[in-house]
């Protein structure tokens, strides 16, 4: 019943390879996205892939048919450059075990959430020991600085909304995995309209989600009032989704949001820091985007917090 999802009509052998541009894959998913609405599909080669664009239809994929789409999908193009860094995910339902043996594994890191934390107060605190160890002078500063200064705990990110919407601001901004990991559908599915193989891969633009205009006013701008209501509180929002939703979110989804929030609030305590150009001179544009968003290198100096 149904078709594959509208989309671009692809060349032989290419597929659609050549109307994408790899440095900015969302950039053109929004293009195609206007064209042929929120699900849509692509060849890359001769390798069909749904990309599904915006919340309302990424939230359907990931939730409502969460167990159809949880398989991991994988393109020759994607295996190679895993295979350079050195990934390897499991096919089948091997990722199941995989998966429950990371998460049992994190939970065990110390037995329990505590433990954690305390292991990356410790991370943060050796990051500022080697930012001491770069120079005496400001080692010296330091240790005076810091004192008897306790250093940041996860209870204190409640009573600091700002901090907080400033993680979060540079999480949604960052949009460091614009099309998220490739999903495959599990079984022949049914979704909308639309009938979509087994076997074939799903992109959900995690993008299109985090810079949702309706939801970030001016999303292309950084601003931590994004997470901000009228009082200063911190405001959730179900449009945060860099660590993707659903079956196969990401694993460390609880982890990483503690060590921002820790390793970045030690860092302040401890350091200002300096750009060594004007502010406004900064360029915060990504030098690539792919599967995973690529920032220009900056230069600053951490000066001791006095
Ligand atoms: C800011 C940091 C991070 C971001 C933005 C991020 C984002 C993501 C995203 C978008 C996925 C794909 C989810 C999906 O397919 O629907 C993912 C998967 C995964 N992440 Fe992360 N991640 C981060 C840090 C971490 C950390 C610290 C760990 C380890 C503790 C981790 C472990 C994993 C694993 C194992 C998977 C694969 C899960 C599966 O296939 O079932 N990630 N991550």
């Amino acid at each position: 019943k149904g078709q594959l999802p509208p989309g671009p009509v692809p060349f032989p052998i290419v597929g659609n390879m050549l109307q994408l541009d790899f440095k900015d894959i969302t950039k053109s998913f929004g293009s195609l996205a206007k064209s042929y609405g929120p699900v849509f599909t692509l060849y890359i080669g001769s390798e069909p892939v749904v990309v599904l664009y915006g919340y309302e239809a990424v939230k359907e994929a990931l939730i409502d048919h969460g167990e159809e789409f949880a398989a991991r999908g994988s393109l020759p193009i994607i295996d190679a450059v895993n295979k350079g860094l050195g990934i390897v995910f499991s096919s089948g339902e091997k990722w199941k075990q995989m998966r429950r043996f990371s998460l049992t594994t994190l939970k065990n890191l110390g037995m329990g959430k505590r433990n954690i934390e305390e292991r990356v107060q410790e991370e943060a605190k050796f990051l500022v020991e080697e930012f001491k160890k770069a120079n005496d002078k400001i080692r010296e500063e330091i240790d005076h600085v810091i004192g008897q200064n306790r250093s940041p705990c996860m209870k204190d990110r409640r009573s600091m909304p700002y901090t907080d919407a400033v993680v979060h601001e540079i999480q949604r901004h960052l949009d460091l995995i614009p099309s998220n990991l490739p999903h495959a559908a599990k079984q022949d599915t049914q979704f909308r309209q639309y009938a979509i193989p087994k076997g074939t891969i799903i992109f959900t633009s995690l993008t299109s989600v985090l810079y949702d205009e309706k939801v970030f006013p001016n999303a292309q701008q950084f601003d931590p009032g994004h997470f901000l209501d009228e009082s200063g509180n911190f405001k959730k929002s179900n449009y945060f989704m860099p660590f993707s939703i659903g079956k196969r979110v990401c694993v460390g989804e609880g982890l990483a949001p503690m060590e921002l929030f820790l390793v970045f609030t030690t860092i302040l305590q401890n350091f200002t820091l300096k750009p060594l150009i004007d502010p406004k001179d900064i360029n915060i544009t990504p030098i690539a985007t792919g599967f995973v968003c690529v920032l220009p290198p900056y230069e600053l100096c951490f000066l001791p917090s006095l």
